[in-house]
C-alpha cells in the first residue's frame, strides 16, 4: 500500500498492515449505544471560546477538508465538559459518504448520519506542540458534529462556497473571520469517551466529545464535499466520494453522557 487514503486498496481494512495500532484498545470511532451511556454529574458544560481572527486557510489535503486556526497562542480554546485545563484549537474538518444516508464516523444506535464535522483542539497547557500532544493519552479532544441530511445549512454556506477553489489535493486558500461556533447546534449536550484519531496514525489520544444534536446539511452541499479530488495537480483526477472510518470495537471502554 503506497499511501493511505479510502478505496479498496488502501482503505480503513488495510490500514492495520503499516498502522498496528488499528486494532487497539480505545480506536474510534465507535457506535454509540444510548442505553449504555452513562449519566455523569461530575461532567460540566461545555464552553467554547473561539476567535474568529486565528482562522487562516481553508485546505484540501487529499482525504478531507480542513480550516486550519493559528494555534500559536491561547486565543481559541474549548473549556469544561470532560477536559481539564483548556484545549487550543488546531482545526475544523469534515467527514462523508458516497451517498446521502453515510457519511458519519460515529454513529448512534446503528445509525449513520450524512456526514460529521470534527473541531479538534490540543492540551496546550501541558504540552508544547500538536505534534507532541497527538502522542499522549490526554492530549487531544475533538468535538463531533453530526451533520443530518435536511434543509441547506447558511453557516455551511460559507465552507461550501470555497470547495470549487481548493478542488485540487494539496490546494489552500486565505480563509480568515471564521468562528466554528457558528456550525454548533443550539444544544451543546454531549457524549464523552476515550478514543483515537480516526484516520492515520490513529493515535490513542483523543478525548471524544460528540454532540447528541444534530446539524442540518443539504444534499446540494453535501455534493459539493465530493467534488473535493484526493489527486494533486497533473495527476489522473479522483474525487474523493467518502472519508469515513467504520465504527470501531468498544473494547469494555465506557461512554458517558452529561
Ligand atoms: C496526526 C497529525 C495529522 N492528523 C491530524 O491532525 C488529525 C486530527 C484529527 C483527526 S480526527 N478525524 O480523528 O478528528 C484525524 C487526524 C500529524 N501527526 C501528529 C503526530 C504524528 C506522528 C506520526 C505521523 C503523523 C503525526
Ligand atoms: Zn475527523
Amino acid at each position: 500500500m503506497l499511501h493511505w487514503g479510502y478505496e479498496e486498496d488502501n482503505g480503513p481494512s488495510r490500514w492495520k498492515e503499516i498502522f498496528p495500532i488499528a486494532n487497539g484498545d480505545r480506536q474510534s470511532p465507535i457506535d454509540i449505544q444510548t442505553q449504555q451511556t452513562k449519566y455523569d454529574p461530575a461532567l460540566r458544560p461545555l464552553y467554547p471560546n473561539y476567535d474568529p481572527t486565528s482562522a487562516k486557510v481553508i485546505l484540501n489535503n487529499g482525504h478531507s477538508t480542513s480550516v486550519e486556526f493559528d494555534d500559536t497562542e491561547n486565543k481559541s480554546v474549548l473549556r469544561g465538559g470532560p477536559l481539564t485545563g483548556s484545549y487550543r484549537l488546531r482545526q475544523v474538518h469534515f467527514h462523508w459518504g458516497p451517498s446521502d444516508d453515510l457519511g458519519s464516523e460515529h454513529a448512534v444506535d446503528g445509525t449513520k448520519f450524512a456526514g460529521e464535522l470534527h473541531v479538534v483542539h490540543w492540551n496546550a497547557d501541558k504540552y508544547s506542540t500538536f505534534v507532541e500532544a497527538a502522542r499522549q493519552p490526554d492530549g487531544l479532544a475533538v468535538l463531533a458534529v453530526f451533520l443530518k441530511l435536511g434543509e441547506c445549512n447558511s453557516q455551511l454556506k460559507t465552507i461550501t462556497d470555497h470547495l470549487d477553489t481548493i478542488k485540487v489535493k494539496g490546494k489552500q486558500r486565505r480563509f480568515t473571520n471564521f468562528d466554528p461556533s457558528c456550525l454548533l447546534p443550539h444544544s451543546l449536550d454531549y457524549w464523552t469517551y476515550l478514543g483515537s484519531l480516526t484516520v492515520p496514525p490513529l493515535l490513542e489520544s483523543v478525548i471524544w466529545i460528540v454532540l447528541r444534536e444534530p446539524i442540518n446539511v443539504c444534499s446540494e452541499q453535501l455534493a459539493k464535499f465530493r467534488n473535493l479530488l484526493c489527486t494533486g495537480e497533473g495527476e489522473a483526477a479522483f474525487c474523493l466520494l467518502k472519508n469515513f472510518r467504520p465504527p470501531q470495537p468498544l473494547r469494555g471502554r465506557e461512554v458517558r453522557r452529561n
